[in-house]
């Protein structure tokens, strides 16, 4: 291996980049697009690229174009052409659904028809996994200023493609209220994403299907008790049956938000606060409503050694995803616990718009 950077490596700079303000160069071929996030965009970078000439735009998904009722001729994505006068304010405005209601943008909006948009499309999955809104302003280059992370096209769409391999970094006993034989194991991706943790309760064998649970992330839930949602009795009480049972494994995923990140989800939850439910909120952020990739669960179970399992769900996607991944699900074993006032209409919702069993 050269000791320059891969392409795994480069996208793990380039989301750095871009949690920065700082722009980063897409390429196929002889195309080349400047690319900085709505986000974290400054006044100055703005004014910096006006300097280059050239006619950028902003590149949205269609779930927010569809709020913003701006046309998306490319199915997935809209490319707007930006206004003579458009500023941070006005970009910031078609990004953020934050003042939707108070202050609605007055379209219409022109979107451009012509020519490729697999770049545009690029920069927004970098822009999700950077957890960042989906908002690109972009710049169509002849050649790029010196010192920015350049990505090929190929290769980066490649990387985004296929799950990064999570190695062991190291395991410990922690011994729990709910059992003391317990161990939790570190996972790291090669890609410099979040790691991914492992609570093995007891010494599940091996040969047999393990008790499991993919337990996404929910810092308000799981930390602070928040009643918004049901993932705080969730964590507990899936410990509980594994204590219980004397064995299990729960997988803790960083994957906070349904994997928007928190920022996101406090996004969503602003949005939440103004009467929208928690699909509209991701919508109108201009995510889908899951963006979780739920293959790194069965990846973890196979690293663990396990090859089926007895999974606590109500989610049908978790176990149609384990079972592509190559995990067989033997039995679902429901998690209803937790419903309280504040969280029956996201529940309901969440069994109405996202399949979950009631
Ligand atoms: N974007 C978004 N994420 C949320 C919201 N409420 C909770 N979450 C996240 O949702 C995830 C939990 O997923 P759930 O849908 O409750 O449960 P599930 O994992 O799909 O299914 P179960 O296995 O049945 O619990 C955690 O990552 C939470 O942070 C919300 O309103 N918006
Ligand atoms: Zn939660």
């Amino acid at each position: 291996m050269s000791l320059t950077p891969d392409a795994n490596e480069q996208l793990a700079r380039a989301r750095a980049d871009l949690r920065i303000g700082l722009p980063v160069v897409l390429r196929d071929g002889a195309r080349q697009l400047l690319c900085l996030a709505v986000e974290t965009l400054s006044p100055e970078r703005m004014a910096a690229l006006a300097v280059l000439g050239g006619t950028p735009h902003l590149v949205i998904t269609s779930r927010r174009a569809e709020t913003l009722k701006a046309r998306a001729y490319d199915g997935d994505l809209a490319r707007i052409v930006l206004p003579r006068d458009a500023d941070l304010t006005w970009l910031n405005a078609v990004a953020d659904p934050a003042d939707d209601l108070r202050a609605p943008m007055k379209g219409p909006f022109n979107a451009l028809r012509d020519g490729p948009a697999d770049l545009d499309r690029l920069a927004l999955r970098i822009l999700k996994s950077a957890r960042l809104l989906p908002a690109a302003l972009v710049l169509p280059v002849a050649t790029a200023p010196e010192g920015l992370t350049v990505l090929n096209a190929q290769p980066t769409r490649h990387v985004l493609d296929t799950s990064s391999p999570l190695h062991p970094v190291i395991s410990a006993r922690v011994p729990l209220a709910a059992a003391e034989n317990s161990r939790l194991h570190v996972f790291r991706p090669e890609d410099g994403g979040e790691e991914h943790y492992a609570i093995e309760i007891g010494r599940p064998p091996r040969d047999a299907p393990v008790l499991a649970r993919l337990h996404s992330a929910c810092f308000t839930g799981d930390l602070l008790g928040s009643l918004k949602c049901d993932c705080g009795p969730q964590l507990r009480g899936a410990l509980a049956q594994m204590g219980a049972e004397g064995a299990g494994v729960l997988l803790y995923l960083n994957q906070e938000g349904r994997g928007i990140g928190l920022a996101n989800k406090m996004r969503a939850y602003s949005l939440q606060d103004q009467g929208f439910d928690t699909v509209e909120a991701n919508h109108r952020l201009g995510f889908e409503d899951d963006e979780r990739d739920f293959r790194l669960g069965a990846a973890l179970l196979q690293k663990m050694g396990f090859s089926s399992a007895r999974l606590l769900t109500n989610n049908p996607a978790k176990i149609a995803m384990m079972e592509r991944a190559g995990i067989a699900v033997t039995e679902r074993v429901p998690l209803k616990v937790g419903e309280n006032p504040h969280n029956a209409h996201y529940l309901a919702t969440k069994a109405a718009k996202s399949g979950h069993l009631l």
